[in-house]
């Protein structure tokens, strides 16, 4: 009999786990919401009657975990780096000569990356199972938010492969959730986010992770570290291996094969930012060869091998100047 219940639960697991997938990194739900839940709530029931069969990766940690009293600590792996700013199409060709000088390569091949303006996190995997996650912190030590970032359904809690190494990648609330949240914090006359980065923060640092499962977050995945077993050669290989492995990556990346195709990409993405449905504050664009960014290294905290181009600042009408007007 136990073992028929161990077995049914890890049938809905793995079954809800690929759903998720299917829903939240794919953007293409097989089933209903209804019956997703159906699922999971047969889930959470079997769990409840066997706690002794809940496990680390099961989706019913997704509606959130245990009440924490405080973030631990963690030390990263490697340090989360800064970026450089580029503000200008002077700057990136000034970006591009000293890659180029620093190389000793005529041509250098960059991946232009759509700047999602959210906050970065840090994901350990171990032999393919999410054991931890964190807030970049300083760059060196973050906050410990494991439950929390276990709600945001584009987080792989097991990957389709096992793999050991340190992912990093930006959670970020999209627009329509701000705005509705922003509308049910209205109503209950609670001070409202200022914008989807700051709900976003804000939502990662509740101790209470059923309030951040209420927030629908999402994760862009944009780099690898500390990989164990293999050697990656590029960052597109890199992005490619992610995607393999479940992970949501941007579709609206690029390689570029020159820093005139870069300004292109830069330029088209400063129109078409409005159509997306998240918010971006920029553009990063990254040498692609991994050799050439072991070259060129590193200043103080930043890579010499990236650079983010900042869009400038959109004028944001306040809902607050909106009130003054309508006076
Ligand atoms: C791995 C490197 C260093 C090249 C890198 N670093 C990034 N960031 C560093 C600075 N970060 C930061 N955050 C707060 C305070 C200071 N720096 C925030 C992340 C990246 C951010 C994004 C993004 N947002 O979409 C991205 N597609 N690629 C990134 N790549």
């Amino acid at each position: 009999m136990l073992t028929e219940i161990a077995q049914r639960i890890e049938e809905l697991r793995d079954m809800l786990n690929k759903l998720n997938y299917e829903y939240h990194v794919l953007d293409k739900p097989s089933v209903s919401d209804a019956e997703y839940d159906k699922y999971m709530q047969e889930l959470m029931r079997l769990e409840e009657e066997h706690p002794e069969f809940l496990t680390d990766d099961s989706p019913s940690l997704r509606v959130g975990g245990q009440v924490l009293d405080v973030f631990t600590k963690v030390t990263h792996t490697s340090p989360m780096l800064s970026l450089g700013n580029a503000f200008n199409e002077a700057d990136l060709h000034d970006f591009d000569r000293k890659v180029r000088q620093g190389s000793g390569r005529e041509h250098i091949r960059y991946v232009c990356e759509l700047k999602i303006d959210g906050l970065a996190v840090s994901l350990r995997y171990e032999n393919g199972l999410f054991v931890q996650g964190a807030t970049r912190g300083d760059g060196v030590t973050g906050e410990d938010i494991t439950q929390n970032l276990k709600t945001i359904k584009a987080i792989p809690l097991r990957l389709k492969e096992s793999a050991t190494m340190e992912v990093r990648g930006e959670a970020y609330m999209p627009k329509r959730s701000f705005v509705k949240l922003n509308e049910e914090k209205e109503e209950k006359g609670e001070v409202l986010f200022a914008n989807p980065r700051n709900a976003a923060a804000g939502s990662l640092r509740q101790l209470d992770p059923k309030i951040a499962a209420q927030r629908n977050l999402s994760f862009f995945v944009y780099g690898l570290t500390n990989l164990e077993g293999q050697t990656i050669s590029s960052h597109s290989e890199a992005l490619d291996y992610l995607d393999a492995l479940g992970f949501k990556t941007n579709t609206h990346r690029r390689v570029c094969g020159s820093i005139e195709e870069v300004i292109a990409y830069v330029e088209e993405w400063q129109i078409k930012r409005p159509e997306l449905d998240y918010e971006i504050d920029g553009i990063v664009i990254k040498v692609d060869d991994v050799t050439i960014q072991q070259q060129l290294g590193l200043t103080a905290k930043s890579p010499r091998w990236a650079i983010a181009y900042k869009f400038p600042a959109e004028e944001v009408v306040t809902k607050l100047l909106d009130i003054e007007l309508n006076v």
